[in-house]
């Protein structure tokens, strides 16, 4: 059980930029919880604080039961898997199973468990069939799956996905969706950062919104996308959905596609009955 709590942080790097402040933030054990904002918000920082890669300069972090400043890398990367926005800072095997089989390796799992893991994960993952391959012979988002299997076969509670959606098409949104199905029904917290807002409505109840280096909103698409006052500070914009509601004057917030299509065919039934 490993929740996550962040609190009052603020974050500065080395070179003095500020890139967080006054942030506080829970996600209990299990949750689904998209991450959006625009580039440079502080979202991949907030993130990086939750597994250890960076500290925080000021406040606390807590993951499960530890502090994060007491803490190494290491050990914190045994709770929250964290996969790296490129997938080239990531990457260092020539093969890609042993890119997959690394992580659970690590972890010291017995042989058994890390073939388990290891195949499980490929398979989630869609990438199965390149087991073999070089992973610098994959494209972009094929190798996005490589990193991604690889922290998910390591097991932990929690997993981080900074922007798996970037370059993706149908099929791979597709397999991420179901890879999001897959690890909630295991329990595990599965935090994302994404600038796709489809993919944000379509998986995800809980968005937190960031811009300036802190938290604008944490709630709900319904909520979120029809406040012009977090649109504008977040420089979000909404959905296709939300934006054709809007130029048809739809009267109500609608999100899905589904809502959209019927209001057009009951507002259409009633103009054709006139
Ligand atoms: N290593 C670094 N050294 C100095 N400043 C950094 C470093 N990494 C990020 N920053 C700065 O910190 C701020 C927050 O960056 P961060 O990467 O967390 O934003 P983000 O919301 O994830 O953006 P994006 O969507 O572009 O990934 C930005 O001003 C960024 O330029």
């Amino acid at each position: 059980m490993t929740n996550l709590v962040l609190n009052n942080i603020g974050f500065k790097y080395p070179d003095g930029t500020l890139a967080l402040e006054n942030l506080s933030l829970e996600i209990p054990q299990g949750q689904r919880v998209a991450i959006v904002g625009q580039n440079g918000a502080g979202k991949t920082t907030a993130v990086k604080l939750m597994n250890g890669l960076l500290k925080p300069t000021t406040g606390e972090v807590i993951v499960g039961e530890w502090n994060t400043t007491s803490k190494t890398t290491a050990q914190l990367s045994r709770k929250v898997g964290y996969v790296f926005q490129n997938p080239d800072d990531q990457i260092f095997h020539n093969e890609v199973i042993k890119e997959v089989r690394f992580g659970p390796k690590n972890m010291g799992f017995d042989p058994e468990r890390i073939e388990e893991m290891t195949q499980w994960a490929l398979e989630l993952c869609g990438i199965s069939q390149y087991a073999e391959e070089n992973p610098y012979n994959l494209p972009y988002s094929m190798r996005k799956f490589v990193t991604i299997a690889s922290v998910i076969a390591m097991d932990s509670d929690v997993i981080i996905l900074d922007e798996p959606t970037a370059g993706q098409d149908k099929i791979g949104l597709e397999i991420l969706g179901n890879l999001l199905k897959t690890l909630e029904s295991m329990g595990k917290t599965v935090i994302t950062i994404t600038h796709d807002m489809e993919f944000v409505t379509d998986h995800f109840k809980r968005i937190i919104v960031m811009a300036n280096r802190r938290i604008v909103a944490d709630d709900q698409a319904i909520a979120i996308f029809y406040q012009e006052e977090i649109l504008k500070e977040s420089m979000l914009k909404p959905p296709a959905v939300a934006q054709m509601a809007a130029l048809l004057n739809i009267p109500h917030a609608v999100l899905s596609k589904k809502e959209l299509i019927e209001y057009i065919k009951s507002h259409h039934q009633s103009v054709e009955k006139v």
